[in-house]
């Protein structure tokens, strides 16, 4: 298994700083080169956003942020990581150039990925020492949240370099797709142009705006095609005769004029000014990091919406969430040493970030409980209630909770998480967990919550192995030592 644990990115414009993130929030340190002058402000930026998306995106614990070094030439981005991303801009003769750079100066092993939208891998290698570690890993915009990559090799590439580079991404929560020969602009590319060709003649050609055009996709195919693609949704539109009679059907009407496909509009000073004109007022006013926003939202909800599909086996990009998610749960909160039981145990720690914020200016209500919850999943790994404990069948569900709010959390917080048990049998676990402020230790809410031991499929309460049990003795022994916590055993209600 092939795992990035150091990372480059050489370009970190819209897409090398969207792979930063990518590659940062998978809990990887990224080394990055550009030499604009904003550079760290511009990916700052895209950071944030990030991490708000994927506050919203997933409740699953994810690794520790990983660190961006701002590096001072290529040589000492790349000299010392596993994979290079490299994203300057679409020129050829530019790309190759840095290409060999970062050839000259990474380890042999490590693997090299261009980001081009179009240009052949074969001629970005062509210079190299070490081609045989170079391919295309063509992503979507925003890389971040858009799952996809296309890996596509070059005549020196080597078949195991894209294998690497398959289980890299994967690892990453990323689907890559193998495209089988070399292509300009490969597969995705080549469709995104013709449409896009067709689109200009047809603002060229006044008969719609920009705005028009937008929503003809938007209210219509554009959302066919986040769960099904071309294919699949053409298959279901030939009825029940299927593809066959779609075929039939609608394959002549490629030969009536509905198309200008062969020819490319001329994208003079008058069109451009007429797109730029209409797209501005599309915009009203808003500006490109609002727009961002508004965009990961739309992503994230459609992506939830896939993970609930097919009875909840999830869909698409959503079945490669919830998997992704899945490898999530199984590695992180799982503890690296043994817990002192000597007092409260200290589980999760954490940042208050942008989609927690609400109107108030503060950490929403629910994110608390989000915290709890996630507090209290990491007792259960640690008494070896994990994913594959759930997955054959038992586990514990909570049935009680009260929460005291006793401060405020404010956006970028850092906050850490204890937990002490109260109380503990075979088939409850009573336990008590406060949300501490990382800097000064205090508290700002506490949670009283009791869970029960149940066999999932019999929906009822069971009791715990000999082996869970033997986890938890040690904490409830620790633990019966302790003070009753400030707090524990209150109710909401008025003094009268
Ligand atoms: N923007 C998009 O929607 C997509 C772009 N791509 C591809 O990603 C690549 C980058 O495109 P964008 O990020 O959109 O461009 P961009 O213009 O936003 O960013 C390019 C960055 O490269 C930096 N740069 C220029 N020369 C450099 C050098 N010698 N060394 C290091 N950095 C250098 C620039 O300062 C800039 O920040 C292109 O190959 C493009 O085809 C791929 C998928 C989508
Ligand atoms: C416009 N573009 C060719 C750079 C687009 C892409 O390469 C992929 C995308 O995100 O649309």
């Amino acid at each position: 298994m092939t795992t990035i644990t150091k990372a480059a990115c050489v370009g970190g414009g819209v897409i090398g700083g969207a792979w930063a993130a990518r590659f940062a929030l998978a809990g990887i340190d990224v080394n990055i080169f550009d030499p604009h002058p904003e550079a760290e402000r511009i990916i700052g930026e895209v950071m944030a956003n990030a991490e708000r998306a994927y506050g919203m995106l997933t409740m699953a614990p994810l690794p520790p942020l990983g660190k961006l070094t701002f590096c001072k030439s290529i040589q000492e981005a790349v000299e010392d990581v596993d994979w290079i991303q490299e994203s300057v801009p679409e020129r050829l003769p530019l790309k190759r150039g840095v290409i060999t750079e970062i050839d000259a100066a990474a380890r042999p092993d490590a693997l090299i990925g261009s980001s081009t939208s179009g240009l052949l891998p074969s001629d970005l290698q062509a210079e190299m020492k070490h081609p045989e570690r170079m391919f295309v890993a063509h992503p979507y915009n925003p890389v971040y949240l858009l799952p996809l990559v296309e890996l596509v090799g070059g005549k020196k590439t080597s078949p195991q370099t894209i294998r690497r580079a398959e289980e890299a991404v994967a690892e990453i929560g990323m689907k890559g797709v193998v495209i089988a020969k070399e292509i300009e602009a490969f597969v995705g590319d080549r469709l995104l142009e013709a449409l896009w060709r067709e689109a200009l003649w047809l603002i060229q050609d006044d008969i719609c705006d920009t705005e028009t055009l937008d929503d003809v996709m938007r209210y219509s195919f554009g959302m066919r095609w986040a769960q099904m693609g071309l294919f699949e949704t053409y298959r279901i539109a030939g009825g029940e005769a299927g593809m066959r009679h779609f075929l039939a059907q609608f394959g002549p009407c490629l030969k009536w004029p509905w198309t200008k496909f062969t020819d490319v509009v001329d994208l003079d000073e008058a069109l451009v000014e007429k797109i730029g004109a209409q797209s501005d007022a599309q915009a009203a006013g808003r500006s490109i990091r609002e727009l961002e926003r508004i965009r990961d939202e739309n992503l994230v909800g459609i992506m939830h919406a896939l993970k609930a599909s097919d009875g909840g086996k999830g869909w698409g990009a959503g079945k490669l969430l919830a998997d992704f998610e899945k490898r999530l749960w199984a590695k992180g909160g799982t503890p690296s040493t043994a817990h002192d039981v000597s007092g409260p145990l200290r589980l999760v720690e954490t940042r208050v970030n942008a989609a927690w914020v609400d109107y108030n200016g503060h950490m929403t209500e629910h994110r608390y409980l989000q915290l709890f919850g996630d507090t209290s999943d990491a007792l259960l790994k640690l008494i070896g209630v994990d994913f594959a404990y759930v997955e054959a069948g038992h586990s514990y569900y909570t049935v009680e909770t009260h929460i005291r709010h006793l401060g405020e959390a404010k956006l970028g917080q850092a906050l850490y998480t204890t937990l002490q048990l109260l109380s503990s049998d075979e088939k409850r676990i009573h336990f008590f967990t406060r949300i501490h402020d990382a800097a000064s230790g205090d508290v700002i809410a506490t949670a009283e919550q009791m869970m029960l031991h149940v066999d999932a499929k019999a929906g009822k309460s069971v009791p715990a192995p000999a082996e869970v049990m033997a986890k938890l003795k040690p904490i409830a022994e620790g633990h019966a030592k302790l003070d009753a916590p400030d707090g524990a055993g209150r109710h909401v209600g008025q003094k009268r």
